[in-house]
């Protein structure tokens, strides 16, 4: 796994999915969003509750893949499910081709915009540190769309940086997370390039704008499933 050093030279360009992070990208997500295995190990397990013996599951914003690889390696092999993943990074959708034919999985992949995507109907859809980067004129659409693809009773769950509705509370978990950085072996340098770089590209709600816009559009309930500081993962019900 390559290890991320895109922010120890000065930032040229705002971030973005490109090549590079594709490179480096396991080992940026684990470095850099805290509980990240955890979170992805909770989303698993309340998917496969959701499938029961079969079902249709989309990762929306899947990135490499590797958490409907972890769902496939889950599931009995006999089990009727469709695992789909979307992404529209070439450079990510290239990785998890390489990664799907490694381990010659079943996986589907589509490059495209999930805003736009022709879903079918399905009893699972997740989407995780991917809506941050919708914009927010255009998220609660998403969310109405990803609603009316789901079956009645399925389940969308979906991870978040979030921020806080108290100034000195956010505060406190921007620091807390980047001390958190520096453990994982970022440098003060390279945390500040990375926030400038993701300045009004990464768009975090609060964890109560993020349960209302899922309950304003199309779930009847819409809970949090885990949270550390300003990292959250939610579960949403049809
Ligand atoms: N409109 C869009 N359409 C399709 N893909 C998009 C769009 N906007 C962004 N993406 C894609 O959403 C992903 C967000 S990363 C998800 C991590 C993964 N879920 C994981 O749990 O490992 C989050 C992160 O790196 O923090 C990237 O692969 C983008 O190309
Ligand atoms: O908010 C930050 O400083 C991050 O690094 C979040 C993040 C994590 C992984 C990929 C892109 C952004």
């Amino acid at each position: 796994m390559k290890t991320d050093t895109l922010f120890t030279k000065p930032i040229s360009k705002q971030f973005e999915f490109d090549a590079d992070v594709a490179a480096v990208f396991d080992d940026m997500l684990v470095r850099s969003v805290p509980f990240y295995k955890e979170s992805q190990a909770l989303t698993r397990r309340f998917a496969i509750n959701a499938l029961g013996k079969g079902g249709v599951v989309y990762d929306l914003g899947c990135s490499t893949a590797s958490l409907l690889l972890e769902i496939e390696r889950s599931v009995e092999r006999n089990d009727d499910i469709r695992l789909i993943g979307i992404d529209n990074s070439p450079a990510m959708i290239a990785h998890a081709r390489k990664k799907i034919e490694a381990y010659g999985s079943g996986i589907e992949l589509y490059e495209g915009d999930i805003l736009q995507f022709p879903y079918e109907k399905a009893q699972v859809m997740i989407s995780n540190y991917t809506l941050q980067f919708i914009r927010p004129m255009v998220r609660d659409s998403l969310i109405r769309t990803i609603s009316d693809t789901l079956n009645e009773g399925g389940v969308f769950i979906f991870s978040e940086k979030v921020v806080s509705e108290d100034p000195k509370l956010n505060k406190e978990l921007i620091d807390c997370y980047y001390d958190f950085k520096k453990v994982q072996g970022y440098s003060e340098y390279e945390i500040v390039q990375k926030r400038e770089a993701l300045e009004n590209v990464l768009i975090p709600y609060t964890m109560n704008e993020n349960i209302q816009m899922a309950k304003n559009n199309g779930f009847k309930t819409c809970e949090l499933l885990f949270r550390w500081a300003n990292f959250a993962t939610f579960i949403a019900i049809k």
